[in-house]
């Protein structure tokens, strides 16, 4: 009887059942309909037209001058160039706010060189709280239509919250940079905006904030009341992208270069509110907060980022004891605030020494004289006495000025010496002026386009993707940034906001993490996972590339032709008359022979040479490159490449710069291509053009491998096989990232 009841109950419901089923999956498939119209809508139309110069003339970026901020400074312009192709040059004029006038100074100079805008800068330091006054002043009777607050500090490695040393200041500072920088900047401009009704306001925050929304209790409200007003604000959420902060140094897919994030993210302005900005991170936002249960990500948040902290630590020490800094306390900064401290942790006992540029460094008067600065630093009276340091930590190495005639041993490793020979006057100034001149007119310069590496695709995908970078979790242990940023969030306990902040972020990699026990948790770049054999791959496949053109002139002399930079230089057989009387000089002054020549016009002070080593396979095993300067003066830079636990971090590397004058000679021989970079750099001062002839001895390519490849990526030579160098090198050396361009 029961049973009866029930089943004729359930035959009763049986119809509304199967509407309230139906309501639900045509519910489900109208909210998914919606959701993919509105993924397109935002990532694939996007909403490039919103940014012009109607929103008001000026675009205020802080902390444009590196990563995601400088990309910021350079899109907005090209966004708004775009949309008023007809008014080409109007695009926006840009202010531009950072700590580094040098710094602005570079990037302002380049937007008016590409762009011809308008450019103002004011250099600030946003860990401070008095400068608003200064900004304010320098922005009065500016319209700005668009404020772009991006300056921020992050942490250098995951660390407890109790733990963080000088956690008084290191609090100030975040807060003062991340914090109240966003509060005062828009403080500084709404209510303008507000006066015209229009403007656009881009937060850059990051993904480690998701979950509260940093700043929420001013952005939560000010969004609001100002988007009826016209106004748009936009929190912007990144993942990784690979910039300075972040120190990655390979782009790839999920962590993209700061100007494909920027493009990206500028498409969304005016569709989203709050936003990851480019859609592998809208994706991986999804997974992580919508997908993934929040117990799974702070176990393996907390997980990861413990391994972070003892893989820095570990580094950190090591490099502590080859450096023999033992250091009392270690120092939760970023890189300008080390570079603050450098070198004031310990001074020679007795009198003072020579001040910065005049370090004890072995200068020779005679060509002959022979000076190692390893031999001559243990020489030196070795008393110490110990500075408390203010903050601190591991000194930078002051730069070593190399002017005076000599040979010199730069260092004795890794892959043996490195060593430099400078002769000032090698050619009598008259005959220099000759020459110069004749080489400035004759020689057959021309421009040579090269290109960037690109992460070939199956690379990431077989590694990259696969290495959990441990920073894409915000867990316990770095919890506080998400801590100090969610101080003012709606949510009031401490404890939830550690909890919405460790469930913010974990991306697909997570996933792949747990079936990779090969990756510790240390960063792994795609380079060192590969074998030797697919190194070789690698220079194989990254044919293709962004193409830029080389910031100078050149002209290529030998019976080869010579490829760097994924592009060759073809060559001149016929070697102008003076170049041999000049090759014969070098050659009786070095006692090598030379068959090629490479031909640098440096036509002034913005014309330079990025960080490299000519190190190309065919320049051969250990090769002697002899360097002859004509013209105005300019500095040849070396540094020295990190080891690998510094995971190319240049911070700490020895440095030299060598002014090369009129008619002076540089030879490189023995390991320096090896152990050391070199460059000229842009100069921000009048330059007269410079003429520089590098001569080399070019050899067939070695056999089964592209053109221009690095020698470390080679199969080894029987030859080299059995001296000691190059299996140690290519666990020894970083790829160089792309941003090294030549
Ligand atoms: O111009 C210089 O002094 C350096 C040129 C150079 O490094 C090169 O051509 O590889
Ligand atoms: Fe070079």
């Amino acid at each position: 009887m029961k049973w009866m009841n029930v089943e004729e109950t359930l035959r009763g419901a049986e119809e509304p059942l199967f509407w309230v089923g139906a309501f639900t999956v045509a519910s489900l498939a109208l909210w998914l309909v919606y959701r993919l119209l509105s993924g397109f809508r935002i990532w694939v139309l996007g909403n490039g037209k919103l940014l012009s110069p109607k929103l008001g003339k000026w675009a205020v970026v802080t902390g444009a001058t590196d990563g995601i901020g400088k990309s910021y400074a350079e899109e907005v312009v090209i966004v708004s160039l775009s949309v008023h192709p007809q008014l080409a040059r109007r695009g926006f004029a840009m202010m531009l706010i950072s700590r580094s006038q040098e710094k602005l100074d570079d990037v302002a100079r380049t937007l008016q060189e590409l762009y011809n805008v308008e450019t103002k800068t004011i250099a600030v330091d946003f860990g401070k709280s008095d400068i608003y006054c200064r900004i304010e002043a320098a922005l009065a009777g500016l319209e700005v239509g668009v404020l772009v607050n991006n300056v921020g500090v992050s942490y250098s490695y995951p660390e407890y919250y109790l733990h963080i040393p000088d956690l008084e200041n290191f609090i100030s500072n975040m807060i003062n940079v991340n914090m109240t920088s966003v509060c005062q900047m828009t403080r500084l401009v709404l209510p303008r905006m507000a006066e015209r009704s229009k403007g656009v306001i881009l937060n850059i925050s990051s993904a480690s904030g998701m979950y509260p929304v940093p700043l929420l209790t001013v952005y939560s409200a000010t969004k609001e009341e100002y988007r009826r007003q016209g106004i748009i604000i936009q929190s912007v959420l990144p993942f990784f992208v690979a910039t300075k902060m972040t120190r990655i140094r390979k782009p790839t897919l999920d962590k993209p270069t700061p100007d494909r994030y920027v493009a990206a993210e500028l498409s969304t302005v005016g569709l989203q509110s709050q936003t990851n900005g480019y859609f592998p991170h809208a994706i991986m936002g999804w997974v992580t907060t919508k997908l993934v249960p929040s117990s799974i990500v702070i176990f393996l948040g907390a997980r990861m980022n413990r391994l972070q902290r003892t893989g820095y630590l570990q580094r950190r020490r090591l490099r502590e004891q080859r450096n023999g800094t033992g250091l009392k306390t270690g120092v939760m900064t970023d890189k300008r605030q080390q570079a603050r401290v450098q070198g004031c942790w310990a001074r020679r006992a007795g009198p003072r020494g020579p001040g910065l540029n005049q370090q004890p460094f072995p200068t020779a008067n005679t060509a002959s004289a022979s000076a190692s600065w390893g031999i001559r630093s243990q020489e030196t009276p070795k008393t110490f006495e110990f500075q408390p340091p203010a903050k601190l930590v591991q000194a930078v190495p002051p730069v070593k000025l190399l002017e005076k005639e000599g040979d010199y041993e730069l260092s004795h490793g890794p892959s043996g010496v490195s060593r430099l020979l400078l002769v000032p006057g090698f050619l009598p100034p008259e005959e220099a002026d000759w020459i110069y001149s004749k080489l400035l007119a004759e020689l057959p310069w021309s421009q040579k386009t090269n290109y960037r590496h690109e992460e070939p695709c199956s690379i990431s995908s077989t590694s990259s993707s696969f290495f959990f970078s441990s920073s894409f979790i915000s867990s316990p242990s770095i919890f506080s940034s998400s801590f100090i940023s969610s101080f003012s969030s709606s949510s009031p306990s401490s404890l939830s906001s550690v909890l919405s902040c460790v469930k913010s972020l974990v991306t697909l990699n997570t996933v792949m993490y747990l079936m990779m026990p090969v990756i510790q948790g240390d960063q792994v770049t795609s380079q060192e996972m590969l074998s030797h054999e697919q190194l070789k791959d690698v220079s194989i496949v990254a044919a293709a590339g962004e193409a830029y053109e080389e910031p100078r002139l050149t002209c290529w002399y030998g019976a080869l032709p010579y490829t760097y930079a994924r592009s060759s230089l073809t060559s001149n057989t016929q070697w102008h008359p003076l170049l041999l009387k000049l090759r014969e000089a070098v050659e009786r002054r070095s006692g090598c022979s030379f068959n090629s020549l490479l031909c640098n016009l440096y036509r002034d002070g913005r014309d330079s040479i990025g960080w490299h080593s000519d190190d190309e396979a065919s320049l051969g095993h250990k090769p002697t490159i002899a360097s002859l300067s004509l013209g105005d003066t300019r500095v040849f830079s070396l540094r020295k490449i990190p080891p690998p636990e510094d995971e190319g971090d240049y911070t700490y590397v020895d440095r030299i710069q060598v002014p090369l004058s009129h008619g002076s000679l540089l030879l490189m021989s023995g390991s320096t291509q090896d152990d050391w970079q070199h460059r000229v750099a842009k100069e921000y001062h009048e330059r007269g053009p410079r003429v520089n002839l590098t001569f080399r001895t070019i050899h067939e390519e070695p056999e089964g491998h592209r053109a221009g490849t690095k020698l470390r990526f080679t199969v080894q030579h029987p030859r080299e096989a059995s001296e000691s160098g190059r299996s140690q090198n290519l666990n020894q050396h970083h790829v160089l990232p792309s941003n090294h361009l030549r």
